[in-house]
């Protein structure tokens, strides 16, 4: 085997760029299951970096590390280090909160809160604190823009979220995770609830994101991630097999096992 999770891959070698996040050996178990083993993995800024692999090989659980949402979880152990910006926040010194406001999260399924879609794009900063209506304004206003989503919904910004389709429920959860003004957005499978057409959208958006923010995108959709991200992380029975180049990952892969997973000999 040319590559092993301990082994630097070529991308990191050859990558000056600043890491919003770097994982080092990091295992994870769930009771006795073991879901994470040893994974290395570095997210650089500005960039959208896929994660994929076979359902149950661990995507999920690395994704909810990187905002320490997996310890939700009781049964959850963990070994290893995550740092974010050269931090490391799996520490009992480290606050959590202080990952809410620079780490956006999208879910698989639209979680528009029973709140007009005004409300739910300012939820965060008034939780946040800030109470001044022109400036909560202003950031709806941003937020519903950066996420394609304006335009359709201007006119009717006091109406429930609850009302608009799903596509545009999952561009209105993209729009309340801009409005925090994260460093990051991590999404679980956001398009896998979503039609065609809707998925479309959602994919050119996440490619203008990236020119503002970094972004870690679990897919099971191997076109998806060979479409959107810049680098991909592929993953098997919770180990890290590859990660690479998005392009070099999926037209030259390294190991036999990410070869026959994107050529659909499993999975
Ligand atoms: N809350 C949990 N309790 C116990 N085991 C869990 C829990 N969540 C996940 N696991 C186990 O951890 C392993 C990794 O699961 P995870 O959901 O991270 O995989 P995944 O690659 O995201 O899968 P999928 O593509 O199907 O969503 C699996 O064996 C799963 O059964």
């Amino acid at each position: 085997m040319r590559y092993s999770t301990a082994m630097t891959s070529r991308t990191d070698r050859q990558v000056t760029k600043p890491k919003v996040y770097e994982t080092i050996d990091l295992n994870l178990w769930y009771h006795e299951t073991k879901a994470l083993k040893n994974v290395n993995l570095p997210i650089y800024e500005k960039e959208v970096t896929a994660i994929i692999g076979p359902s149950g090989c661990g995507k999920s659980t690395l994704l909810k590390t990187l905002n320490r949402m997996v310890e939700l979880v009781p049964s959850v152990r963990i070994s290893g280090k995550v740092e974010y910006r050269g931090r490391s926040i799996l520490g009992k010194d480290f606050q959590v909160e202080q990952l809410r406001t620079k780490v956006g999260m999208v879910f698989q399924k639209p979680t528009p809160f029973p709140k007009s879609i005004y409300d739910n794009v300012a939820y965060g900063p008034k939780i946040h604190g800030l109470k001044d209506k022109k400036q909560l304004d202003e950031i709806v206003e941003r937020s519903l823009k950066g996420a394609a989503i304006w335009d359709e919904v201007k006119d009717r910004l006091k109406d429930s979220a609850l009302g608009l389709s799903g596509g545009q429920q999952q561009r209105l959860c993209i729009a309340r995770a801009l409005a925090i003004e994260p460093d990051v957005i991590l999404m679980d499978e956001p398009t896998s609830a979503l039609d065609p057409k809707s998925t479309i959208k959602v994919e050119e958006l996440i490619n203008e994101l990236k020119e503002n923010y970094s972004i870690v995108i679990v897919t099971h959709n191997m076109q998806q991630a060979a479409r959107i991200s810049d680098r991909t992380a592929f993953m098997l029975n919770g180990e890290l097999i590859e990660y690479d180049e998005t392009n070099t990952l999926f037209s030259t892969p390294s190991d036999q096992r990410t070869e026959d997973y994107i050529t659909g000999r499993f999975g």
